[in-house]
């Protein structure tokens, strides 16, 4: 299996002024996490990072210094997250027949996870995991004002790993070019191309480095001051 980490955004959310995947977290950056798994994963094959131009020679030092070994390419990424993937997509050799995407800002991927979602995807042709939401989720206006409550059953808030045949993923990602569909997620292009996708139980622990509120539980996470499935 290809595995493409996304890691080229801004992080403008985090307010640190640079990419948040080269940030540290403990004792290396918060790329080197989900690439030391990928680099264990007996399922995983060869690994493209996509990342933003001047952060290459960043990526690099972490590839060299891992030493990760499973790493065939780093290739500049997009505008947007959809972009970055579709740049990494190009890098996929058409042999391989599944293609996993994860957020380069997930550090805390677990061997089990990756496996759960991959045997999903074996079974359906496209997975993803996801978690049920566990809150009242509402619809507010420009104002602040709620316009509606939204039924919860049956919404999951989704993550990465999120793995796919590479056809379908091509596929969708094609289409989505000719007919300018946009997406923050790989599965929507492939849902909205007309292929099944099967939600897969994701971790708590899964967590997308987005704010700097994140970050300290990242490292709360590391410290084990917080651990669940
Ligand atoms: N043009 C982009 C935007 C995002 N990403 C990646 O997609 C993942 C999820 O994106 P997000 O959390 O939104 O990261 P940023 O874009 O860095 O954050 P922000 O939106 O706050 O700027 C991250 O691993 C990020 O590096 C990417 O590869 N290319
Ligand atoms: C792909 C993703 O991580 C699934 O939750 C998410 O959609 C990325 O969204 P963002 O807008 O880039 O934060």
């Amino acid at each position: 299996m290809s595995f493409i980490i996304a890691a080229a955004g801004q992080g403008r959310r985090m307010g640190a002024g640079g990419n948040k995947v080269y940030m540290p977290l403990g004792d290396k950056p918060v790329l080197a996490y989900s690439l030391a798994v990928v680099e264990a994963s007996p399922l995983v094959d060869e690994v493209i990072i996509v990342t933003r131009g001047e952060d290459i020679h960043l990526c690099r030092e972490i590839v060299a210094a891992g030493p990760f070994r499973k790493v065939k390419e780093i290739v500049a990424g997009g505008e947007e997250r959809q972009d970055s993937v579709a740049a990494g997509l190009k890098a996929v050799a058409p042999p391989a027949e599944w293609v996993a995407v994860h957020d380069g800002a997930r550090p805390f991927l677990s061997l089990a996870l990756l496996a759960r979602v991959v045997d999903a995807a074996g079974k359906t042709g496209a997975a993803v995991a996801a978690l049920p939401v566990k809150e009242t989720i509402k619809r507010g206006n420009e104002e602040g004002i709620v316009t509606a409550t939204l039924v919860r059953e049956g919404l999951w808030s989704v993550q990465t790993p999120q793995v796919f045949r590479r056809e379908w993923l091509v596929d969708a990602y094609s289409k989505a070019k000719e007919n300018g569909w946009t997406a923050t997620d790989d599965a929507s292009l492939v849902e909205k191309a007309g292929y099944p996708v099967r939600l897969v139980y994701g971790e708590e622990i899964n967590i997308k480095i987005t704010t700097p509120g994140d970050m300290i539980l990242a490292r709360a996470i590391l410290a084990g001051e917080w651990s669940c499935g």
